[in-house]
Order: structure tokens, then sequence, then C-alpha cells
């Protein structure tokens, strides 16, 4: 089956979404920034860029049912004080709409916004077709003027079928061996597959696509990877434990989001560790997009154990300790040295 209608609308959403928080990015101000119950910030550009990301698939696909596993919703929205927030973000969504010219409609009202963010409550699973949208990830780095990425994918049946990754401020040149945030060329890249296709990589700005793979290296030695920058979302002991183990040299790359994923299919990198404190439960839209950019470019994502993510169980993943990501090459070392790190961390416990 041919999924080519829905990426190129999904391409669309994305590229528009990045314009929108490429505007609020810009123009920061510590106003823009709400904190959500679990302390996670959110800004005015994560409930646009949902909103607009939501918006702009119901129209592509009218006549479908339409379901959308995404990470905001409206509560805080409509709480006492928040209109003028809503007003921002209902005039940001306009206004990014107006400057595309594809779409010819009136503008969106308040209330509109608020339902197409709200579309976004699906539950998912095993059945149908379910788009799964995180609309920025890493909004810590987006906050600190750093790496983020809007990450949209489409389950069918509990496949991943299609994925798109807009990485607003990530160099379009590789960025292995230096910092992705401190660099003075040409940003933007837009990551997109579709199941069987393999991956592409274009500018946002709309270069022709480039096919993208990841690298071929054998020797961990030669190898190097990538992990949070936020030092909270992962235990970095285990992380050096395994690194050590496997005889990397290079040291760890920091970058927040998924970006880590589009950076390693095109072969800036070689790993991915990713290991959260305890009591953390993944979710699909951090790893949906980002798992089917790999696999497409001849990588892995698996859980600590080795295992496959599934993505069809709803809206949580249920992994095992962690999740790592390779080439085909490494996996086997890796796993080995996940094993014993893990390992070695239950019996000092
Ligand atoms: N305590 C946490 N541990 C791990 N990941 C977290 C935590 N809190 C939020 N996240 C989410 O992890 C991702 C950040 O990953 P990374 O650490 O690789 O940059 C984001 O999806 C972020 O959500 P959000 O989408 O709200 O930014
Ligand atoms: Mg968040
Ligand atoms: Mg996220
Ligand atoms: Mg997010």
């Amino acid at each position: 089956m041919s999924y080519d209608k829905e990426l190129v609308a999904a391409k669309k959403a994305a590229c528009l979404a990045a314009r929108l928080c490429q505007k609020v990015q810009k123009d920061l101000l510590q106003s823009d920034v709400q904190t959500k119950s679990d302390k996670s910030p959110v800004t005015v550009a994560d409930y646009g860029s949902q909103a607009l990301v939501s918006f702009l698939l119901q129209k592509e696909f009218p006549t479908e049912q339409f379901s959308l596993v995404a990470e905001e919703d409206s509560g805080d929205l409509c709480k006492d004080g928040s209109q003028e927030t809503l007003e921002r973000i209902t005039k940001l969504v306009n206004d990014t709409l107006a400057s595309d010219g594809s779409y010819s409609v009136s503008p969106l009202s308040t209330e509109d916004i608020l339902q197409a963010i709200d579309s976004g409550k699906s539950e998912g699973g095993s059945q149908g077709r379910h788009w799964v949208l995180d609309p920025i990830d890493g909004t810590k780095g987006f906050v600190r003027g750093d790496q983020y990425a809007i990450a949209l994918a489409l389950l069918d049946e509990g496949q991943l079928v299609l994925g798109v990754l807009a990485c607003p401020n990530l160099p379009f040149t590789s960025i292995s061996g230096g910092n992705p945030n401190a660099f003075n060329g040409e940003v933007g890249c837009l990551f997109f597959s579709e199941v069987g296709q393999g991956t592409y990589m274009q500018s946002l700005n709309g270069s022709s696509p480039l096919k993208v793979q990841v690298t071929a290296v054998e020797n961990p030695e030669e190898a190097s990877f990538f992990e949070s920058y936020e030092a909270a979302h992962y235990m970095r002991y285990l992380t050096s434990l395994i690194s050590e183990k496997l005889g990397i040299k290079a040291p760890p790359v920091r970058i927040d989001s998924q970006v880590k994923y589009g950076a390693l299919s095109r072969g800036d990198g070689e790993i991915y560790l990713r290991f959260p404190r305890k009591g953390y439960r993944e979710k699909i839209w951090d790893h949906a997009a980002g798992c089917i950019v790999v696999t497409e470019a001849g990588g892995l994502v698996t859980d600590a154990a080795g295992i496959p993510l599934d993505f069809s169980k709803g809206k949580y993943l249920d992994v095992d300790a962690g999740i790592i990501v390779t080439n085909q090459k490494l996996m086997p070392l890796l796993l080995k040295a996940v094993r014993e790190s893990l390992n070695e961390k239950a019996s000092s416990l």
C-alpha cells in the first residue's frame, strides 16, 4: 500500500509548524512559557504547532475518520487568565496559514484552535489509522534556543508506515565531531520516510531530497554516541558505563529531542542511548517519527532487551529499561554492553 498522499500532507504540515516554531523561538519571551502539572514547560509554539498540524491533516483528508495521538491538550488554555495566550496562539496559526497562501480558509477562531488541539486526544491502538504527533519535541531545547523537532508519524494497523521529522536548528551538513548548537552554516532539516521506501532529507527551505543511510561503522572504538542534553532526563552513569564497556573513545554528543534520530539516520553518529530515570513512561510521540526515520535508513531501534518498539499499545511504549538505537553491525555488541551494564547496576544496588 502506498502512503504517498499522506506523506505529502505530513511534510507540508511539519514544515508549516516548523515555520511557526521558528518565529516564536526568535522572539521568545519568558511569559510565553507555561508549566504543565508534570512540570514540563509548554510554550505557545507547542500549542500552535499542534493546532496547525491537526487542522491541516483534517483539511487534507476531510472524508476519512480522523485520529490523532498528540502530546498537548487545551486544559490549561481554558483556565482563567489564559485568554491572551489563546489569542496569541490563534494569531500565530492564522499568520502561518496566510504566509503559506495555499490554504484559502477564513481565519480560525479561538474556538477552532481549541478544537484542533483537542482532536489530538486519541488513544491510538492496533486497529485503523492513527497520526502520532509531538508538536515540539524537546521543549527545553526550544526554550534554550537549541535543538528541537516537530515529529509526526502515521500508524496503520499498529505498524509505523510513515514519519516526518522537522529539525529547524539542525545544521544541514554533518554535525559529527562538532557542537550542533554552535554552527555558522545553513540550518533546518526535514527527514521523511515511508515504509519500504528509505529515508530522505531535504532542507526546510525546500532543496531536493537526498537519500540518507546510517553509517557502516563496525568497530565501537570508531563510533560516537548521542544522548539527551538534559541531565535530568536520563541515568548518565549508565550511559557512560555502556560506552566504556564498548570502548567508545569520542565524548557523548548531547542533543535535545528526536533530532538525535535524524542525525543518526544520516550517519552523524552511530549510537543513541536513552535510559530515563525510574518511573518515567515513554510516550509513542517521542519515538514514532524518529524510529521509522532510523529504521528506513538501515538502522535498528529496540528496547534494552533487543525487542523492537511496539507502537500499537496506546499512547505509552512499554519498554524494558531503555531504548537503544544503532546500525545493524554494532547492535549485537551494544546489546551485550547494555546487558552487562544493567546486570552490574542491579548487583550494586
Ligand atoms: N523526565 C523526563 N525524562 C525523560 N524524558 C522526558 C522527561 N520529561 C520530558 N521528557 C521528554 O523527553 C523528550 C526529550 O528528550 P531528550 O531528553 O532526548 O531531549 C521530550 O519528548 C520530552 O518531552 P517534550 O516533548 O515535552 O520536550
Ligand atoms: Mg512536553
Ligand atoms: Mg517529546
Ligand atoms: Mg513535546
